[in-house]
């Protein structure tokens, strides 16, 4: 187990906030890597793993919490409670959260970015589709006008500013499908003139039109969105740091593994009667991913004795 997931201390919710500015921002040009997770497991094993940031998916907080496709089921209570479970459990990460729509006008954006603060999120996006949006790589998308996009924004950034917090503002736009590259520039463009500290060109459709946004909105952090068989063309962290982003997220990287291996034991179970685990998968292993050592730890410096031998 890696030594981070083990307890040390945790620092507060501002201080992965700060991290994660600093990573950004002050880490000579080198790309911030955050890999998808979905729910507490697959959060727990990618700080096991060594991530130094992690990207909640709101489209694998969909499918995970609500067993719903990416289409605007979930609610700001829904998300908020689950990047909160995911934030903590081990502070120091950073966590990058979606925040789709910010899920209302102003007043609602503002009570989302208070929220996630709170709940100790480092980062969230903010999109400018209509509030019944979309994951960002199916067709038919619409999007608000600017005016309200740069509302939404302003808000987030205003809200940051009366609670106190560092939380890194994302602006995205999902506009280049219906409306083109040079109205998305216009948002993002507007978008950071109205306090987004980072934009996000949803869908991008080429390497080049990657290199371009970059060009375009430096010195603005562009972060690139890496949904494998998506819009987008596959790219290694190095291939996009050198096209210039300084964020790249992989939303899909524990839950298309995950859906993959369980359905193959769960077909395999479904013919044979049996799961055909491998032998060394024991509850305690899988516990053991999930903080077994830590809470062990914790209980016997309380001076409990009920978990000395699990
Ligand atoms: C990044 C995203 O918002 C997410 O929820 O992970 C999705 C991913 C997806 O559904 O393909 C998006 O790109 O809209």
């Amino acid at each position: 187990m890696n030594a981070r997931t083990s307890g040390d201390a945790p620092p507060s919710s501002d201080s992965a906030q700060k991290r994660l500015r600093n990573l950004i921002f002050d880490n000579g040009g080198k790309i911030v890597v955050a890999p998808g997770v979905y729910d507490g497991f697959s959060a727990r094993i990618a700080l096991d793993v060594g991530f130094d940031c992690l990207y909640m998916t709101g489209a694998g907080t969909c499918a995970s919490k609500l067993g719903q496709a990416d289409l605007g089921f979930a609610t700001l209570n829904d998300m908020r409670e689950h990047a909160e479970m995911i934030a903590n459990l081990q502070p120091s990460v950073p966590l990058i959260a979606d925040a789709d729509t910010g899920y209302g006008g102003p007043n609602m954006v503002a009570r989302t970015v208070a929220a996630y603060h709170r709940s100790g999120v480092a980062a969230l996006h903010i999109e400018d589709q209509i509030q019944t949006k979309r994951c960002g790589h199916l067709g038919g998308k619409e999007v608000v006008d600017v005016e309200t996009f740069c509302a939404r924004i302003r808000a987030a950034h205003q809200a940051r500013e009366r609670v106190g917090s560092d939380i890194v503002i994302v602006a995205r736009t999902d506009a280049l499908q219906t409306f083109g590259f040079d109205e998305s520039v216009r948002r993002l463009k507007a978008a950071a003139s109205s306090g987004a500290d980072v934009v996000f060109l949803e869908g991008l459709m080429s390497k080049e039109e990657g290199r371009k946004i970059c060009e375009v909105m430096c010195p603005t952090p562009v972060l690139l969105n890496m949904v494998e068989h998506g819009a987008t063309p596959t790219m290694t962290p190095q291939e996009a740091q050198e096209l210039g982003f300084r964020i790249i997220i992989f939303p899909f990287a524990s839950i298309a593994p995950a859906y993959f291996a369980i359905r193959k034991v769960l077909t395999e179970f479904k013919e044979t009667g049996l799961t055909g685990l491998q032998p060394d998968c024991t509850p305690k292993m899988l516990f053991e991913a999930v903080g077994l050592t830590q809470s062990q730890e914790i209980d016997a410096a309380a001076g409990g004795s009920l978990l000395s031998s699990v």
